[in-house]
C-alpha cells in the first residue's frame, strides 16, 4: 500500500479466522490503521487483494456491509443523539429489526454499562465513555469480523477492564476480533495470535508464548553495593548497580548465579528474576528487524 508513492504496507500476508483474537501490534506509523483500512474497505490496497469471510474487501464491499464492525482510532458517534439512539441507528442501519435490535442495544448497554446513560446526548459523555459507545456502535450488529483500532486508547483500567471482557465473549461467539493496541499487557490478557509490524512489513507472527519464548529471554538480577563483580555468564550485563543474567531457567540459575558471585556475597543486596514478557519481546523485534 502506497501514499504518495511512499510504503506504508509492503508484501503483508496474514491469515486469520472467526472464533480468534489478532493483535496487530507496531511501533506508530507502522501501518496499523491502514491494515485495518484496507480490511475493512475503506482503502483500495495499491496492489494485492484482501478477501474477508471469502469476499474481496475492495469490490466486494457492499456484500461485506454488516459482516464487518470497525471501531477506528477516531471516535465516531452522534453528538446530538443519545446513547440509546446512537446504538440504534448502527443497529438499524446494519439490518437489525424490531425485536433483535432493541435486545442487542439492551445487551450492550449492560455490558458496557452505558445503562444508566441510554437517555444523555453523546457530547456530554466523558471520554472513557465516548469511546464505550463507540465501541457498542462497532459490535451491536454482531458481525463477523470486528476491528478494533486502539479500542482502550485513554480508557481507565475498570473501562480497558469492561472492554477486554467484550473482546473476549465477541471471539467465543465466532467473530473474528482484529485488535491493534499499544498496551502490550492487553495483548497478553486477551492471549490473542500477534502479528508485529514494523515499518509497513509482518516482522513476526505467533503466539504471545511463542513470541515469548522466541525472543525474550527472562533474567536473574544482582544488585550490589559497591564494584560490581565479574562473571563469566553468556549474556551478562550491566545495568547501574546492576547485574543482569539471562537465564531460560531462572529457578536452576539462581544457583549458578550464586555461586559465581560467591566472593562478593557481601555486597550483594538484592536478586530478583525479571521474567520475560511480551513488552521485552517486542523490544527485541522491533529493534532487531524480527530476527531472534
Ligand atoms: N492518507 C494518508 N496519506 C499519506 N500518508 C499516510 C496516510 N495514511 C497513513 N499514512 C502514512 O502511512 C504510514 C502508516 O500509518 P498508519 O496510520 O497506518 O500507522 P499506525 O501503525 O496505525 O500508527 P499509530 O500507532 O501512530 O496509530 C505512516 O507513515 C503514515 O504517515
Amino acid at each position: 500500500m502506497s501514499f504518495n508513492a511512499c510504503d506504508a504496507l509492503t508484501g503483508v500476508t496474514l491469515n486469520a479466522d472467526r472464533g480468534e483474537v489478532l493483535a496487530v501490534i507496531g511501533p506508530n506509523g507502522a501501518g496499523k490503521t491502514t491494515l485495518i483500512s484496507i480490511v475493512a474497505g475503506l482503502l483500495a490496497p495499491s496492489s494485492g487483494c484482501t478477501r474477508v469471510l471469502g469476499l474481496d474487501a475492495t469490490g466486494e464491499s457492499k456484500a461485506l456491509r454488516g459482516r464487518i464492525g470497525l471501531a477506528g482510532q477516531d471516535i465516531a458517534v452522534y453528538p446530538a443523539h443519545t446513547v440509546e439512539e446512537n446504538l440504534r441507528f448502527f443497529g438499524s442501519l446494519n439490518g437489525l429489526r424490531r425485536r433483535e435490535l432493541t435486545g442487542a442495544v439492551e445487551e450492550l448497554l449492560e455490558v458496557l454499562q452505558l445503562g444508566d446513560l441510554r437517555k444523555k446526548r453523546a457530547a456530554i459523555l466523558s471520554g472513557g465513555q465516548r469511546r464505550r459507545l463507540h465501541v457498542g456502535c462497532a459490535l451491536v450488529y454482531r458481525p463477523d469480523v470486528v476491528m478494533l483500532d486502539e479500542p482502550t486508547a485513554g480508557a481507565d483500567p475498570e473501562t480497558r477492564q469492561q472492554l477486554l471482557r467484550i473482546v473476549c465473549q465477541q471471539a467465543s461467539r465466532g467473530s473474528l476480533v482484529v485488535y491493534t493496541t499499544h498496551y502490550l499487557a492487553e495483548v497478553e490478557e486477551l492471549r490473542a495470535r500477534v502479528a508485529v509490524l514494523a515499518h509497513g512489513r509482518i516482522v513476526a507472527e505467533g503466539t504471545v508464548d511463542r513470541l515469548i519464548a522466541d525472543h525474550a529471554a527472562s533474567e536473574l538480577a544482582l544488585r550490589f553495593e559497591g564494584a560490581l563483580p565479574t562473571v563469566d555468564w553468556p549474556g551478562a550485563r550491566v545495568l547501574a548497580d546492576t547485574l543482569l543474567l539471562p537465564t531460560s531457567n531462572p529457578t536452576t540459575d539462581i544457583v549458578h548465579a550464586l555461586e559465581a558471585v560467591a566472593e562478593h556475597r557481601e555486597q550483594l543486596c538484592g536478586l530478583e528474576i525479571i521474567r520475560a514478557d511480551l513488552e521485552r519481546a517486542y523490544f527485541n523485534i522491533v529493534t532487531d528487524g524480527g530476527c531472534s
